[in-house]
């Protein structure tokens, strides 16, 4: 081996070392909930505004708008990268998120457009 080791031992090569780095992934998994549960409540902001937004659409291209898919991942993109994230990461978690939306989108375009067919058809 080429390098050094020196003084610094890895955190759980020994029992005090493990019992600390259990301790310090339990105190961050306490952090990355709290994180989810804004994340979670922002994301219903987020759907709550699609849902209204859908009511004024009444046709399956405009439900799709790949052109204003292309500007929220362009958007995304470019503020993971300002936030110092890997912007595959928000641009993938996005594409997922956009792509569940469109779906509950033409559920509810199919839904009114069932309830406002005559009855019988
Ligand atoms: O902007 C829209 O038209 C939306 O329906 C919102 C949204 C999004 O989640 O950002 C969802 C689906 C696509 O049509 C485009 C964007």
């Amino acid at each position: 081996m080429s390098q050094q080791q020196g003084d610094a031992t890895p955190a759980g090569s020994t029992p005090a070392g493990a019992a600390a780095g259990a301790a310090r992934i339990a105190e961050l998994r306490t952090t990355i909930d709290e994180i989810d549960q804004r994340i979670v409540g922002l994301l219903a902001e987020r759907t709550r505004v699609v849902r209204e937004l859908t009511v004024h659409k009444t046709d399956e291209p405009t439900v799709r708008s790949p052109d204003r898919v292309r500007q929220v991942l362009g958007r995304v993109h470019d503020l993971a990268v300002g936030h110092d994230m890997p912007p595959e990461v928000a641009v993938a978690t996005y594409r997922a998120l956009i792509d569940e939306l469109t779906r509950m989108q033409l559920h509810m375009l199919a839904d009114r457009s069932a309830a406002a067919a005559p009855k019988g058809q």
